[in-house]
């Protein structure tokens, strides 16, 4: 049963200098330093549950997300957990409508960042409260009360309530028996773990072969820096992972549309299933063009790691911009608004296949598609979820990959927890482990 009222929303600046081992670098991003806006709600309850939430960031900027927590958190702290739940579009409204807040948002950027991290607590403690992880709540949810969950501001024209409601309706038969499936074969992945643009050949190679030997089918390359590169390391991956498994491209927003096209054309020899975030993720007509461009040579255009809100996606989908949906959990705002785009998407017949990695977006997200699997699309057909390989070990309850499926979370919560020791050391600027950096290393100064 949901209780309590929030007595306080503590946030804190967690980092890890991923960027000495060259993770997660890409065309647009060499130097990522996985990092979190740290998110705990307490309540009054006497249960002694707290809720965990956070938002990926690259590093610096973590202190400008957590001073918009710090900024939200007066709609937060004092509320009641019944009131919040069982009128949720509201409080999510309040949150994204606060009459000075929402100027340098609205529903973007560092404000939109801190209302996922603030969600993503209040759900990670409800699902507790109701002893379920956060997928099964969602499961277990009726068609209204999910719907009560969703502010459909500014997405009436694609997506009406009453057409959500129809579809979550007719998502009810067959539910239980994928319920079952995926408790017993969980969900499917792909890695990035084997291909970031700082590795060298031998690197990606070593990581390579022991992915395929674990069972990976499905592997992303980073691209988008140089031609001649790109070229050779889609080659060396193709040539390891053979003709049957499946490429994916990431480009990280490097090109212009015209240059993005011929770009990806000449790498279309490594057969790609699809090219991501090949332009700005604001050019919704520019990847309308680049998909329609790409078509005829069978590769798709996937997008949404950086796409701040629903608006954004409804266009993309409208303007028949994207192949491949790429939902995220900590930048869009919370569960809230992702059921928005998970509905959309089953509407528009686009195939979720969301981001993960960073650090934690692989915990929750898991989630969000399995919810999305046993209650929305019924379809895993062209479906796959991210999986990164790093920073797991920080977390409560991190994720379990099996057969490179992700296996359903059994745990209460959204699977958010760190290890209280992990937030204390990697805590910027004062955890042991940047004291140390930071004297040791000037590079960490710029
Ligand atoms: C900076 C980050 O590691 C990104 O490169 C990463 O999120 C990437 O785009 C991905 O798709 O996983
Ligand atoms: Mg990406």
């Amino acid at each position: 049963m949901v209780r309590g009222r929030i007595t306080a929303v503590a946030v804190s600046d967690v980092r890890f200098p991923t960027s000495l081992g060259h993770h997660g670098s890409d065309a647009m991003h060499p130097d990522p330093d996985y990092s979190a806006a740290y998110v705990v709600i307490e309540t009054d309850a006497h249960d002694g549950l707290k809720g965990y939430g956070l938002t990926f960031t690259l590093g610096k900027g973590t202190e400008v997300v957590v001073c918009a927590v710090n900024a939200l958190s007066t709609h937060v702290v004092h509320k009641d957990m019944e009131e919040i739940v069982s009128n949720f579009r509201n409080f999510y409204r309040q949150l994204t409508s606060d009459g000075q807040l929402r100027w340098i948002g609205p529903e973007k950027g560092a404000v939109h960042l801190a209302t996922a991290a603030i969600l993503n607590a209040v759900w990670d403690l409800w699902a507790k409260q109701e002893e379920k992880p956060l997928w099964k709540l969602l499961v277990d949810m009726d068609p209204k009360q999910l719907l009560s969950c969703i502010d459909f501001r500014y997405i009436t024209d694609a997506l009406t309530e009453e057409e959500a409601y129809e579809i979550l309706v007719n998502s009810l038969l067959g539910k239980k028996e994928r319920e079952e499936q995926m408790l017993t074969h969980g969900y499917p992945a792909y890695t990035t773990s084997c291909a970031w643009l700082g590795y060298s050949d031998q690197q990606l190679k070593q990581l390579c072969t022991k992915a395929l030997k674990d069972g990976w089918t499905r592997f992303k390359v980073k691209v988008g820096a140089d031609l001649q590169d790109d070229i050779h390391r889609c080659r060396l991956i193709r040539e390891m992972i053979g003709p049957g498994n499946i490429l994916m491209l990431d480009a990280n927003q490097r090109w212009e549309v015209k240059e993005a096209i011929e770009w990806v054309t000449k790498l279309a020899e490594f057969k790609p299933l699809w090219i991501e975030e090949p332009t700005s993720p604001d050019d919704i007509l520019g990847h309308a063009a680049i998909s329609k461009a790409l078509a005829p040579l069978g590769i798709g255009v996937a997008t949404g790691e950086q796409c701040h809100n629903k608006v954004i996606f409804k266009q993309l989908l409208q303007a028949k911009a994207l192949s491949y949906l790429q939902i995220d959990s900590c930048r869009l705002g919370s569960v809230n608004e992702n059921l928005a785009v998970l509905l959309m998407a089953k509407k528009f017949q686009i195939p979720v296949c969301p981001h993960a990695g960073g650090v934690g977006l692989c915990e929750l997200v898991q989630h969000l598609i399995l919810f999305d699997y046993i209650a929305i699309s019924g379809n895993l057909e062209n479906r796959m979820c991210e999986y990164v390989d790093h920073l797991h070990e920080h977390f409560k309850y991190p994720v379990i990959i099996r057969k490179a499926c992700y296996m359903p979370p059994q745990h209460a919560g959204y699977s958010t927890e760190m290890k209280e020791d992990s937030t204390r050391k990697y805590q910027f600027p004062q955890g042991e482990v940047w004291q140390k950096l930071l004297s040791g290393h000037k590079i960490y100064l710029h």
